[in-house]
C-alpha cells in the first residue's frame, strides 16, 4: 500500500501541495485529475522523491525519505515517466527500450524488445535513432521502456498527451491491461477523462493544490460534488435550480451533463436554439432557457432560432442539486 500523509510542498514560498493525504492499494490504477497547474505533476514528483516535502510517504512499512536521504534522487522500486520522456537521443528505438534489460541472454532480450515495440506499434522504427522521432513516437518508446522491467509503482505524467487519437485507445488498452496483469501500482496524472473513467480503479480530484474528492470514477462522475469535478470529465451545465424547482433559492444549482438532457415534443422546458457544434456521433447544441445557456446532445443539427422543448428526469434533477 502507498500511503501519503499530510503532504505539503511549495516552490520557494509559494505553496503548491496543501496537506494531501490518501492511500493506494497495491496493484491499483489511480488517476489524478484536476485543472492545469493544480499540482498533479508536483505530486508525482514528490512521491518519487524529487522534492523536499513536509509530511510522510510510505510504501508498505517503508517510509520514503526523499532527496535528503537518497544520493540519486528517486526510489529504485518506482519509475516516474515525465512529460519529457527522458530517452537517449543517439540510441535507436530498440536500444532505448532494451537499455535496462540484461545482456546475459541476447536472444531473449531481443525477443522482449520486439514484443514491447509491437505493443506500442513501433516495430518498424526499431532501428531509427530516438533523436529523429516525433513527439508521439518518443512517447510510445518511453512507454515501452517503462514496461521492459515493470517497477512496483509507476508514476505516469500525461502518458498519452502526444499520441494521436488513432493510436491512443489501443495503446491505452494494451498498456493498462499489461500493467494490471503485472500487478503494478499505477498513478496517472491526466487531463484525459478516458484515463480517469475507463481504466482507473480510483480517481483523486485536485484543485489548487488540495484533494477535493476521492472515489471510484463512476461515483465521481455520477455524483459530482460540484461543477468543477463534473467539468473534469467533459462539458457540463451548471444551471439555477429555480429553473426546475420554483421553490429552490437562486443560489442553488443543478449539475447536468449534456447527454442527460433530451429533446422531446412534450418536454417541460421551452428553449431557443442558439448554436450547434458537430461532434461526429452527435451535435452539441447550445440553447437558452429563460435567459440561461444550456448545452445538450442531439443526433441531428437544429436550426438556429428554433423553439424546442427539453426534458430531464425529475429524479436526476433532484439528485444533482448543489
Ligand atoms: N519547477 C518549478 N518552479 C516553480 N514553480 C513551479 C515549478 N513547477 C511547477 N511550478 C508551479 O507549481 C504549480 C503546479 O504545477 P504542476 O506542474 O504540478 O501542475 P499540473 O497540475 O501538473 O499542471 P499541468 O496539468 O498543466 O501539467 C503551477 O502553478 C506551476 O506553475
Amino acid at each position: 500500500m502507498l500511503r501519503v500523509k499530510n503532504l505539503t510542498f511549495g516552490y520557494g514560498d509559494r505553496p503548491v501541495l496543501k496537506n494531501l493525504s490518501f492511500t493506494i492499494e497495491k496493484g491499483e490504477n489511480v488517476s489524478i485529475i484536476g485543472a492545469s497547474g493544480c499540482g498533479k505533476s508536483t505530486l508525482l514528483q514528490s512521491i518519487y522523491g524529487l522534492h523536499h516535502v513536509d509530511g510522510k510517504i510510505f510504501w508498505g512499512q517503508e517510509q520514503l525519505l526523499g532527496p535528503n536521504f537518497n544520493i540519486v534522487p528517486g526510489e529504485s522500486f518506482m519509475k516516474y515517466l515525465t512529460q519529457d520522456f527522458d530517452l537517449m537521443p543517439p540510441l535507436s528505438v530498440a536500444e532505448n527500450v532494451g537499455k535496462y534489460l540484461s545482456n546475459a541472454y541476447p536472444r531473449k532480450k531481443q525477443q522482449r524488445v520486439n514484443e514491447l515495440l509491437e505493443l506500442v506499434e513501433m516495430r518498424e522504427l526499431a532501428r531509427v535513432k530516438a533523436k529523429f522521432l516525433s513527439g508521439g513516437q518518443q512517447q510510445r518508446v518511453a512507454l515501452a521502456r517503462v514496461l521492459a522491467k515493470p517497477p512496483e509503482v509507476l508514476l505516469l505524467d500525461e502518458p498519452f498527451s502526444h499520441i494521436d487519437h488513432f493510436r491512443k485507445n489501443k495503446l491505452r488498452r494494451n498498456l493498462f491491461s499489461h500493467l494490471k496483469k503485472a500487478g503494478v501500482t499505477v498513478l496517472v496524472a491526466t487531463h484525459d477523462s478516458t484515463d480517469a473513467l475507463s481504466y482507473a480503479d480510483k480517481t483523486i480530484a485536485m484543485k489548487a493544490g488540495r484533494i477535493i474528492e476521492t472515489g471510484a470514477p463512476r461515483e465521481l462522475y455520477n455524483n459530482p460534488k460540484n461543477a468543477y469535478i463534473a467539468s473534469l470529465f467533459g462539458e457540463v451545465n451548471e444551471l439555477p435550480a429555480s429553473l426546475f424547482f420554483k421553490k429552490q433559492p437562486p443560489r442553488k444549482k443543478v449539475i447536468l451533463y449534456p447527454h442527460e438532457i433530451h429533446l422531446t415534443d412534450g418536454g417541460s422546458y421551452k428553449a431557443v436554439v442558439k448554436n450547434s457544434f458537430f461532434k461526429g456521433s452527435n451535435f452539441l447544441t447550445q440553447a437558452e432557457i429563460e435567459g440561461e445557456e444550456i448545452f445538450f446532445e442531439v443526433p441531428a443539427e437544429l436550426q438556429k432560432g428554433k423553439i424546442i422543448h427539453l426534458s430531464i428526469k425529475g429524479e436526476l434533477l433532484e439528485k444533482r442539486i448543489r
